[in-house]
């Protein structure tokens, strides 16, 4: 029985009481800072994720929530801080190298191959993967299974993002990073895509998700990113700042 924490530590108490370190965050970023030429992006940045946790990035345009995801990614690196994996810095070459197959990543770029079926282009990362099976399953519960021989570009943009949707389904990996996903998805998408993250959280998977539009993600960490640039003062500002008094 947990009877409390005591700093680092979780008291169990019993006959013989002992002291248990609590777990690891699987992610963590310890006062993390980013600049993109030569501009700060994200300053002091301090978030921790567990198994089954999702954490949602919010803030205006150009505020960093997708800079925040590549960071996670390990497409940029920070500036100051570290974001630690099983408590081991991403960056090192060795543990990218596993951090990385970790990964599954929906951007606005989908990275959909128009020349290929709708069900190819799952197949090609589920190969890639050394995977199978999970194509079609995924298709049908994204509700593009009657288009699987379709070429990929006959889609409308809200199926492109379904079958990205789908994809992260198949290939099945652990962490979810997720940019803008209900972009350009009809209501039953936005229901299908907060069903499959509450799903994918149950197996202990992690989501980290910029967005703009509401999602509904049970028990998620909100970081709002502050606006990069102050709005200009306008003229009503100064009037009722009283500078003109
Ligand atoms: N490749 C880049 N090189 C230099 N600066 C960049 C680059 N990409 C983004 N930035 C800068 O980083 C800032 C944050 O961009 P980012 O795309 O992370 O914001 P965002 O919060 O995702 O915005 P939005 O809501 O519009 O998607 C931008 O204002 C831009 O100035």
């Amino acid at each position: 029985m947990i009877c409390g924490r005591v700093d680092r530590y979780i008291v169990l108490c019993d006959k013989s009481p002992r002291l248990t370190r609590p777990p690891i965050p699987r992610i963590l970023l310890n006062n993390v800072s980013c600049m993109r030429n030569a501009q700060q992006i994200l300053r002091h940045v301090n978030v921790s994720v567990h198994d089954g946790g999702a954490l949602v990035l919010t803030g205006a345009n150009g505020s960093g929530k997708t800079t925040f995801l590549r960071m996670l990614a390990g497409f940029s690196r920070p500036s100051a801080g570290e974001i630690l994996w099983n408590g081991h810095d991403i960056t090192q070459s060795g543990i990218f190298h596993q951090y990385k197959l970790q990964l599954g990543w929906v951007s606005l770029k989908d990275a959909i191959k128009d020349k290929f079926t709708v069900l190819e282009n799952i197949q090609w990362f589920e190969v890639l993967e050394g995977k199978q099976g999970r194509s079609i399953p995924a298709l049908e519960l994204m509700g593009l299974a009657r288009l699987a021989k379709e070429k990929a570009r006959m889609l409308s943009m809200g199926q492109r993002k379904r079958l990205q949707l789908a994809r992260l389904l198949a290939i099945d990996r652990p962490i979810w990073l997720l940019d803008e996903p209900s972009v350009a998805l009809d209501d039953e998408g936005v229901k299908l895509l907060e069903f499959i993250i509450a799903e994918h959280r149950k197996k202990g998977g992690i989501v980290l998700v910029a967005t703009h539009l509401p999602l509904q993600i049970e028990d998620a960490m909100y970081l709002r990113l502050p606006p990069r640039f102050p709005r200009r003062m306008t003229l009503v500002d100064m009037l009722d700042r009283g500078d003109w008094a």
